[in-house]
C-alpha cells in the first residue's frame, strides 16, 4: 500500500461497502482478529453480535473500523487478504483493487479462527491419525505407512483402455494429465484383488493431511464403498449427515458456513470412494427418485450414486477404485489408471523396507530370484506382505527363514498366514519353541475350534454378501472375546461402520474368501455338494439388480451381462481356496481336521464338477477360422479354471483341459492375466500333447510370467506377448527356448519394453528359426542399432513374411539397412517402418532397393518425416514396382510438388491400389487438384 496515499483503504471501505456488505462471511474470524490487535474492544465485539442479521453486522464492523482509523481499515483488509479461503469471493476483488498490504500491517499477526479453515484443519488432522498405520498382523501390530509404502505401477489409460504411460508421481493423479474426458469428474482406479488400490488411497490422503499432495483442495472425505450396503433400504439421511458423521463434524460453526462453503465451491472437496466392486446391490432403490438437491434426505446409496453421477456436489473432484471388470460410463470418467503392481524394482524396495538386516535381504533376494513363480506371486503387493510378514515370524519363533516352496500356490499363502494367526495361541513362550521340529498340522488342530468360528462367519458373509458383521454375528459364531486379537478380524473404525463400534470385517475380502472355503471344507452337516454352491453362483449370469446403478453411472446392462463373471471375484476366490485346500497336497494337513472319508467324497465332488465344466466350457465357445487354422476365444472365467486346476494340482483335470483344446490358436487376450497366473498356464499347457498358439497380448505377464511359461515354449507355434510390460530378460528366455524348438511361427512382442539388447536376441530367433512368419516388435525402444541387427536377420531368413517395426527409433540408419534387407527377399510382403524417424534421406534408399523387390505387397512409412526431396523416388519406384499394392505415407512432410510426382508416377502403374498420402502439408484446395487420380487418398 502506498502510504503517500491518505486514508486509502477509509476510502475503499466506503467505496466499496455494498460489496462488503453482501458478501462478507465469516464474521467471528474478523471480530477475533480486530479485538486480538486492539482495533475493537469487548464492547464493540458485543455490539456487533447483538446485531440480527449477518449484512447488519458487517455494516456496523464497517462503521466501527472506519472510526478507528486508516490502519485498522487496512488490517480490516488484510485480515480478508490473509484468511483467503474463508473470503474466497473477496480475493478477485482485492487484486482488482490492487490491494497491497503496507510493510507495518504485515508485521501484524492474523489468526485464522474461521470456521472453513478450522474445519479443513480437523480433517487433516484426524485424516493424519487414521492413515498414518498400514495394517498389519493382529491388532497389535502395526507399521507407519511412511516405513512400508513402496511405489508400485500404475498405468494410464484412455477411453479404449490403451496405454498412456506410467504415472510417475502420486501428483500426476490428481492433475490434468491424461485426462480423456474434461467433462467427468471420477479418476477411476482399477485393479486386481490385493494389488494397492486402498493402499494408494491411504498414501493420498496422508500425503493431503500433510499438504504434501498438490491440490487445491481443502476438504478431503473418504469413505469405504461396503459401508454403504449395511444401512437398511429405509434408512434415509442427508448430504450433509453423510459428509460429516462419517467423516468427521465441523466445530464452532453456528451459521453452517462449512456446509455452505462446500455447496458453493465443490471444486474444493476431494472424495475418495474406495471398493466400488463391494457395493452389494441388493437393495431395490428402482422406484425412489434420484437425488438431486443437497438438502433431501435419501438412502446413503442413492447419495453416493448422485455425488457420483455429478447430480450433487457438481465439479467435486472423486477417486473411486474398484476391482477390475466393473464398467463405468465413459461420460463420468475423467481419467483411468490401473494398478499393475510391483515391478523387479520396486519389489527390491521393498524387500528392504520389510527386512532390516542385510543377511535377510539377500537371503530372500537369493530365493526370490530362483523362482520367478515366487516373484509373480509377491508382484501383488497383498500376497507379497503375507509372505515376508510370515517369513519373519516363522523366523522369530522357529528359527526357520526360508521361504516356502518354489511351487507355492495362493492356498499355501494363505495357509501360512492362518498358521501365523494360530501360532500365537501356541507360542506363548516363544523361545521354548524355537526349535526345528515345527509341524503346521499342530498349529491348526490346536486352533480348529476358533478356525471353524471364523470359517463360519466368514461363509456367512459370502452368503449374505456382507463384509461387514457385528458383534452378534460374530458371537453366533462361536466367537470368544480372545479369538479376536488372533488377527483374522479388525474392527470397523467408529465413522465409517455407523457409529458403531461392534462392526468387524476380515483383514482381507481375500482372507474372508479363503476362510469360507475353510468352512465349506470343514462342514459335516451339509451335503458334500454344497461345496460347489460357489461355483454355481459364478457361472450363473447376472441380473441386473440395481437398475440406479446401470442408469447413472455404470455400464450398460447388456454388458455386464454379456460378462458374467467379473464382478464376483471374491467367489471365484473362494471357489479357487476350496481346490486348494481339497488338493492332494494338502490332504496331510486337512486330515488332521476333516474326517478322511468326508474328505475323500469331497474331493472327489470337485474333481467331478471341474472335469465336466472345463469340458462344457471349451465346448462352448466358438471358433473362428484364422491363418493359423481354427482359433478360440476364452472368456474371463477361463482363467479361474485355469488358477482352480493349478491349485488343485490334478494333472488328470489339466491333461483333459489340454486335450479339449481342439482349436490350434487359443486366445487369451484382455483377460487379465497376470504373471502369478503363468504357472497355471504353463501347468495346463504342459500336459498338451499336440502344438498349440497361444495369443496372450494385452495382459500383465511380465517378465516373471515369462519365466514360468519357459517350459512350455516348446509347443507353441504362435507367441503373442504383445503389450505385456516386457523387458529384454523375456527376450532372452524367449531366445533360448524358441531357438531351441524351431516351432515358432510368429512372434508378437509390440509395445514392451525391448531395447537393442532385446532387439539382437529376436534377430537371433529370426535367423534360427525357419518356420517363423511374422514379427511384430513396434512400439519398443529399439535404436539404428537394434534396427541392423533386426534387418540383418530378416534379409538372411527365407521364411518371414510379414514384419512390424512401427514406433521405434531406427532413423535412416536402421531405414539403410532394412533397405538392404528388402532388395531382392524372397518372401517379405508386408512391412511397417512407421514412426521411426525416418527423413528423406531414409526414404530415398528404400524407394531405391525396393525397385529391386518384387515380394512386398504392403509399405508402411506413416508418421516420418519424409519430404519433397524423396517423392521423385518414390514416384521412381512406383513406376518400376508392379507388385506393391499399398503404399502408406500418412503424416508426413510432402507438399503439392510431392505429390504431383506420386500422381503422375501412378498414370504408369496399374497393378498398385492405393496410396495414402493423409495428413501431409497440403490445404483442401491443393488436394482437389487430385481428385481425378482415386487411387490417391486423402482421407
Ligand atoms: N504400495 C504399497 N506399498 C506397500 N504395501 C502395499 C502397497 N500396496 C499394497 N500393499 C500391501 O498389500 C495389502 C493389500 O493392499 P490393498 O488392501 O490396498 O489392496 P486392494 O487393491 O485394495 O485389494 P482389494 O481389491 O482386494 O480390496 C496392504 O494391506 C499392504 O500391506
Amino acid at each position: 500500500m502506498d502510504q503517500r496515499e491518505e486514508a486509502r483503504c477509509r476510502k475503499i471501505l466506503t467505496h466499496h461497502r455494498e460489496l462488503l456488505v453482501s458478501s462478507l462471511r465469516s464474521i467471528q474470524c474478523i471480530l477475533d482478529n480486530l479485538l486480538a490487535c486492539g482495533f475493537l474492544c469487548e464492547e464493540d465485539v458485543e455490539i456487533v453480535q447483538q446485531t440480527v442479521t449477518k449484512t447488519d453486522q458487517v455494516r456496523t464492523i464497517l462503521e466501527l473500523v472506519q472510526c478507528k482509523g486508516e490502519e485498522a481499515c487496512e488490517y480490516f483488509l488484510f485480515i480478508i487478504y490473509k484468511v483467503c479461503d474463508a473470503y474466497i469471493d473477496l480475493q478477485p476483488w482485492l487484486k482488482e483493487i490492487n490491494f497491497n498490504p503496507s510493510s507495518d500491517i504485515m508485521l501484524m499477526t492474523v489468526v485464522n479462527t474461521d470456521p472453513i479453515s478450522r474445519y479443513s484443519a480437523k480433517l487433516r488432522h484426524e485424516m493424519s491419525r487414521d492413515t498414518c498405520f498400514i495394517m498389519s498382523y493382529g491388532q497389535q501390530e502395526e507399521t507407519r505407512l511412511e516405513e512400508l509404502y513402496t511405489d508400485s505401477l500404475m498405468e494410464l489409460l484412455n477411453e479404449c483402455n490403451e496405454s498412456l504411460g506410467f504415472v510417475e508421481s502420486l501428483d500426476q493423479l490428481l492433475g490434468d494429465h491424461a485426462v480423456f474426458n474434461p467433462q467427468g469428474e471420477i479418476i477411476y482406479v482399477m485393479g486386481d484383488a490385493g494389488v494397492g488400490k486402498s493402499i494408494l488411497l491411504q498414501k493420498l490422503q496422508n500425503l493431503w493431511s500433510k499438504k504434501e499432495l498438490q491440490t487445491d483442495a481443502i476438504f478431503f472425505f473418504k469413505f469405504r464403498c461396503r459401508m454403504f450396503s449395511i444401512f437398511k433400504e429405509t434408512e434415509q439421511i442427508s448430504l450433509r449427515e453423510l459428509l460429516f458423521k462419517y467423516n468427521c463434524h465441523p466445530d464452532l460453526d453456528p451459521d453452517n458456513e462449512v456446509f455452505e462453503y462446500i455447496l458453493r465451491f465443490p471444486e474444493k472437496v476431494l472424495f475418495t470412494f474406495d471398493g466400488y466392486d463391494e457395493i452389494q446391490d441388493n437393495l431395490d432403490l428402482t422406484n425412489v427418485p434420484e437425488v438431486v438437491s443437497p438438502e433431501d434426505k435419501a438412502h446413503p446409496l442413492q447419495l453416493l450414486i448422485s455425488l457420483l453421477s455429478g447430480k450433487l456436489l457438481k465439479n467435486s473432484q472423486k477417486m473411486l477404485t474398484a476391482r477390475k471388470g466393473i464398467e463405468l460410463q465413459s461420460r463420468v470418467i475423467r481419467k483411468k489408471v490401473i494398478l499393475r503392481g510391483f515391478s523387479p524394482t520396486h519389489l527390491k524396495s521393498y524387500i528392504n523396507l520389510n527386512f532390516k538386516e542385510q543377511e535377510h535381504r539377500n537371503k530372500v533376494s537369493v530365493q526370490l530370484d530362483a523362482s520367478p513363480h515366487l516373484c509373480g506371486l509377491c508382484s501383488t503387493p497383498l500376497f507379497c506382505w503375507i509372505l515376508f510378514k510370515s517369513f519373519s515370524y516363522l523366523h522369530t519363533v522357529h528359527d526357520l527363514f526360508h521361504l516356502p516352496d518354489s511351487c507355492i500356490t495362493l492356498t499355501d499363502i494363505f495357509l501360512l498366514l492362518s498358521e501365523v494367526f494360530f501360532s500365537r495361541l501356541t507360542s506363548s513362550a516363544p523361545s521354548l519353541l524355537k526349535k526345528s521340529s515345527w509341524c503346521a498340522s499342530e498349529t491348526f488342530k490346536a486352533g480348529l475350534a476358533s478356525l471353524a468360528a471364523f470359517a463360519k462367519l466368514a461363509l456367512q458373509g459370502m452368503e449374505r454378501g456382507s463384509f461387514i458383521c457385528n458383534q452378534e454375528e460374530i458371537a453366533a459364531c462361536g466367537l470368544r472375546e480372545e479369538d479376536l486379537p488372533l488377527g483374522f478380524l479388525r474392527p470397523v473404525s467408529d465413522c465409517e461402520a455407523n457409529g458403531s463400534p461392534a462392526n468387524f470385517e476380515f483383514l482381507h475380502i481375500t482372507l474372508q474368501s479363503f476362510l469360507a472355503a475353510f468352512a465349506l471344507v470343514l462342514d459335516e452337516q451339509a451335503a458334500a455338494d454344497s461345496i460347489l454352491k460357489f461355483f454355481t453362483e459364478c457361472s450363473r449370469k447376472r441380473e441386473p439388480s440395481c437398475l440406479l446403478f446401470k442408469l447413472c453411472i455404470t455400464g450398460s446392462s447388456k454388458q455386464s451381462q454379456e460378462k458374467p463373471f467379473e464382478t464376483n471375484d471374491h467367489l471365484q476366490f473362494t471357489n479357487l481356496f476350496l481346490c486348494g485346500l481339497l488338493s492332494k497336497a494338502h490332504t496331510g494337513l486337512m486330515e488332521h481336521l476333516v474326517s478322511p472319508r468326508l474328505l475323500k467324497k469331497k474331493r472327489a465332488v470337485l474333481k467331478s464338477y471341474l472335469s465336466t465344466g472345463v469340458k462344457f466350457h471349451l465346448r462352448g465357445l466358438p471358433h473362428y477360422k484364422v491363418d493359423e487354422g481354427k482359433k478360440i476365444h476364452v472368456m474371463p472365467n477361463f482363467l479361474w479354471m485355469l488358477r482352480c486346476i493349478f491349485e488343485t494340482g490334478n494333472k488328470h483335470i489339466a491333461q483333459m483341459t489340454a486335450k479339449g483344446i481342439t482349436a490350434s490358436l487359443i486366445k487369451l487376450g484382455y483377460c487379465n492375466i497376470y504373471s502369478g497366473d503363468c504357472a497355471a498356464l504353463n501347468f495346463v499347457l504342459q500336459h498338451r500333447q499336440r502344438l498349440l498358439g497361444v495369443d496372450m497380448d494385452n495382459n500383465n505377464i511380465s517378465d516373471y510370467g515369462v519365466k514360468q511359461l519357459r517350459p512350455s515354449f516348446c509347443k507353441i507355434t504362435v507367441v503373442r506377448l504383445c503389450v505385456n510390460q516386457l523387458s529384454d530378460s523375456s527376450i532372452e528366455v524367449l531366445a533360448e527356448e524358441l531357438c531351441k524348438h524351431k516351432v515358432v511361427e510368429v512372434l508378437g512382442l509390440y509395445n514392451n519394453h525391448i531395447t537393442d539388447v532385446g532387439a539382437k536376441l529376436v534377430a537371433q530367433i529370426i535367423e534360427e528359426c525357419p518356420k517363423l512368419r511374422v514379427v511384430k516388435i513396434g512400439k519398443n525402444k529399439i535404436t539404428s542399432v537394434g534396427g541392423r541387427y533386426l534387418a540383418s536377420a530378416i534379409q538372411k531368413s527365407s521364411s518371414i513374411f510379414d514384419v512390424g517395426m512401427w514406433g521405434n527409433s531406427i532413423g535412416d540408419e536402421g531405414a539403410e539397412a532394412f533397405a538392404e534387407a528388402l532388395r531382392n527377399h524372397p518372401k517379405l510382403t508386408n512391412l511397417s517402418l512407421s514412426a521411426n524417424g525416418i527423413t528423406s534421406k531414409g526414404g530415398k534408399l528404400l524407394s531405391e532397393a525396393l525397385k529391386e523387390n518384387s515380394t512386398l505387397r504392403i509399405f508402411w512409412l506413416v508418421q516420418n518425416e519424409l519430404t519433397d526431396d524423396a517423392a521423385p523416388h518414390f514416384a521412381e519406384l512406383v513406376k518400376v514396382n508392379t507388385g506393391l499394392t499399398h503404399l502408406w505415407l500418412i503424416n508426413n512432410q510432402f507438399s503439392v510438388h510431392g505429390i504431383k510426382h506420386l500422381a503422375e508416377a501412378l498414370t504408369h502403374n496399374s497393378a498398385l491400389k492405393e496410396i495414402c498420402v493423409k495428413g501431409n502439408q497440403l490445404s483442401e484446395e491443393e488436394e482437389k487438384e487430385f481428385m481425378a487420380e482415386k487411387r490417391l487418398l486423402f482421407h
